[in-house]
């Protein structure tokens, strides 16, 4: 048994979501793909308490499930490769309901049983809020496992900087890669590196993130067209069209390697408001989402966005898995406030949700103040239920626990 050093003080560990520029699903298959993290993020309040109870709380999907730490075995190494074994995990008398709640509490349990299971830690309570919108295409289930890795990292004290450190950044990374494991099946690693480091980089699988320096304004609209999808159905999708007809769909997957390389060059690219440049982004936009379109992770919903953004001659694609979710429409440079903003409207009055987003804010991040004053002090004065007081906080209330942008 590795005993462990517990600080026993409340925390907030939170981590953004991204948006995926370039590159969805072709990144999968070890191509480039464009990225930042987005001002939304996902808050995991850690209160240890005495005693063994551990208390899990996701007041956003429902879950609120409480087990004995001692009875949850230690997983081991290498348990990722018989997902039943995960599995099993739950079957340790924690009673979670099917659906979104059943995917996030396997994580956790997941998580707890490599991190903190066996190491003499005292029990907890963990309760996480996200201010991203759920399955949507903005990474709201990295965000929610790189918090929880950074969570339960902390917790155990197996960080040196509280997170900050490139240490502490590539061990939450790890970690919240298997979490993503859990979750998806074979991520590409991309969400939950966005997630951890923040900023805006240039991603391919296995290899360190690299930051990439923008001369342009990262100017997006991010639409939200409401339409339910799952992540891991629509990758399972582009695989077996890619088992069916390797060599069609691995010529798409390198044009969309293509894209992301020029897109690279032209954010870099010294003169930003050179209008050729401008032209170019518009186009790899268009072209981008027509070949996801032909790995058939498209839906009408998507169509209709880029309709209602061609009309302002700007520019959209769907982004993360598709297949409804949300879709990105690029803002030219020197466009003023007002285009975007009608822009969006029209995209409501469709039904649709915008977020007027700022690409490239702060990746993971612990903290124990609220301002100048400690969670302990802050919660404490607001009811003995932190839990509670937690998950009733107003979004804007939950946004102040994070570095501003
Ligand atoms: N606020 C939250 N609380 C608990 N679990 C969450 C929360 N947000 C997301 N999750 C977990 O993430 C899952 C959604 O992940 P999914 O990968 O399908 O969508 P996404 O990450 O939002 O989109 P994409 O992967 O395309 O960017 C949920 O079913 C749940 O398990
Ligand atoms: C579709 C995909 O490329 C992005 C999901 O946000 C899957 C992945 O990279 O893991
Ligand atoms: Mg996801």
């Amino acid at each position: 048994m590795v005993v462990v050093q517990q600080d026993r003080r409340p925390f907030v560990a939170s981590a953004p979501g991204k948006v995926i520029m370039f590159g969805e699903h072709a990144v999968v298959y070890g191509k480039s793909a464009i990225a930042g993290s987005v001002d939304m993020r996902a808050y995991a309040l850690v209160v240890p308490h005495s005693g063994h109870a551990v208390r899990l709380v996701l007041p956003d999907i429902g879950v609120d499930i409480a087990f004995d730490g001692r009875r949850l075995p230690r997983v081991q190494p290498g348990a990722l490769a018989h997902p039943g074994d995960v599995e099993a995990l739950l079957a340790e008398g924690i009673d979670v309901p099917d659906g979104p709640g059943r995917m996030a509490a396997l994580v956790f349990v997941y998580l707890y049983g490599s991190l903190v299971a066996d190491t003499g830690a005292q029990g907890f309570s963990i309760c996480v809020r996200s201010l991203l919108p759920v399955g949507a295409g903005l990474g709201s289930s990295a965000a929610y496992s790189v918090a929880l890795s950074a969570a339960l990292l902390q917790l155990t004290g197996q960080l040196h900087g509280d997170g900050a450190s490139e240490g502490d950044r590539r061990l939450i990374n790890g970690w919240a890669f298997q979490g993503e494991q859990v979750a998806h099946g074979t991520p590409s690693g991309i969400d939950n590196s966005v997630a951890t480091y923040g900023g805006f980089l240039e991603y391919t699988k296995g290899r360190d993130p690299a930051p990439l320096q923008s001369t342009r304004a990262l100017r997006v609209v991010i639409t939200n067209t409401n339409v339910p999808k799952s992540t891991k159905a629509l990758v399972a999708g582009v695989r077996a069209l890619r088992d069916a007809h390797p060599a069609i769909v691995d010529s798409i997957l390198d044009a969309i390697h293509s894209v992301s390389t020029t897109a690279a060059e032209l954010f870099q690219a010294p003169d930003a408001d050179d209008s050729d440049a401008e032209q170019r982004l518009h186009d790899i936009v268009r072209v981008n989402h027509g070949l996801l379109m032909a790995l058939g992770v498209s839906h009408p919903s998507l169509e209709r966005v880029r309709d209602i953004a061609a009309r302002y001659r700007m520019a959209s694609k769907l982004t993360g898995a598709g297949g409804g979710g949300c879709a990105l429409t690029l803002v030219p440079s020197g466009a003023p406030k007002s285009a975007t903003a009608e822009v969006a409207a029209a995209m409501a009055a469709d039904g649709f949700e915008c977020y007027d987003t700022v690409v490239g804010g702060a990746g993971v991040s612990i903290t124990y103040a609220v301002g100048a004053e400690s969670i302990e002090a802050w919660i404490g004065k607001q009811s003995s239920d932190p839990v509670a007081v937690f998950a009733a906080l107003p979004a804007a209330t939950i946004a102040s626990l994070a570095p501003s942008q």
